[in-house]
């Protein structure tokens, strides 16, 4: 398969993520709505291309996809939808619902096509024999304001990660960030949260250089004065894919 490092990517630190997202609203006008389909597509494609590689039975494939209060939910939200357009079979928790139309909008969406959405993780999370392939942590991404995580997601963080620790069959996957995590320098303040994969959007942030998994990059919708402007530039995507796996930076420096 086609890897490119991440030092052909380039990082953003939380700030220019932020200033980046910005821009992309302003200048060549893209709308929130426009950005996190694509976002949430290549969640879908990322994570739907795992899950296929560790498929072992003929069952459906099921996915718990875990949303934060932010757009980070959202792409979460977004990724479920299409996760079960693909054949998938898709539960979400979402504790901490936007009263915004798009979220509601998403919400409903997902109920559209037959996913649960909860308030609250399913009781067998934790315990390792929760009936899912992977669970998706769309809990926070580049807005995580590092310190101590509020109610419920510390609770459920610790959740996801006694399930991973328990259960070899688990995929864990984090959308942008690992939640918890620092955004610019990863996992100082020791959560043990360590994902499997880790699906950057737009570009890697700073923390992904200490982040030894799998690694995908995704949303193919920079536009080149932009990438230029930040220092960042798009992986040959190949074909029509949304996203593309790349080296973990953390390998890189191993080699
Ligand atoms: N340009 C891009 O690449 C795009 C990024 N999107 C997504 O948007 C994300 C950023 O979204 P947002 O700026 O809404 O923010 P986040 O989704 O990263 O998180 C913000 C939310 O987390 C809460 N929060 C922050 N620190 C916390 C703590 N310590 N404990 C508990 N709660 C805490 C805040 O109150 C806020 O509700 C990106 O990481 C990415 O996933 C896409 O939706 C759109 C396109
Ligand atoms: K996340």
């Amino acid at each position: 398969m086609a890897s490119a490092s991440s030092d052909l990517t380039g990082y953003l630190n939380a700030a220019d993520a932020a200033a980046l997202d910005v821009e992309l609203m302003t200048e060549p006008g893209f709308s929130l709505e426009q950005l996190m389909e694509l976002a949430g597509l290549s969640c879908a494609e990322a994570i739907y291309q795992v899950v296929e590689e560790r498929r072992q039975q003929s069952e459906t494939p099921r996915i718990l996809l875990v949303c934060g209060p932010g757009n980070n939910g959202g792409d979460g939200l977004v990724a479920a939808r299409h996760l079960v357009m693909f054949g998938y079979q898709c539960d979400v928790v979402y504790p901490k619902q936007s009263k915004k139309q798009h979220f509601i909008n998403l919400v409903q969406q997902c109920k559209d096509v037959g996913i649960t959405v909860s308030a609250e993780m399913p009781e067998s999370t934790g315990k390792g024999n929760s009936p899912y392939d992977a669970i998706v942590d769309a809990i926070f991404g580049f807005s995580f304001q590092a310190g101590t995580i509020r109610e419920p997601f510390a609770t459920i963080l610790t959740q996801i990660k006694e399930e991973a620790d328990a259960n070899k069959n688990l995929s864990t996957i984090s959308v942008d960030v690992p939640s918890g995590w620092n955004v610019d320098e990863g996992d100082v303040a020791k959560t043990g949260f360590m994902p499997d994969v880790l699906i950057s959007l737009t570009t890697p942030k700073h923390c992904s250089r200490s982040f030894p998994g799998r690694h995908f990059v995704g949303g193919r919708f920079l536009p080149p004065k932009l990438a230029e402007k930040y220092g960042v530039q798009m992986p040959p995507y190949p074909g029509v894919s949304q996203v593309m796996e790349i080296k973990s930076a953390s390998v890189d420096a191993k080699m």
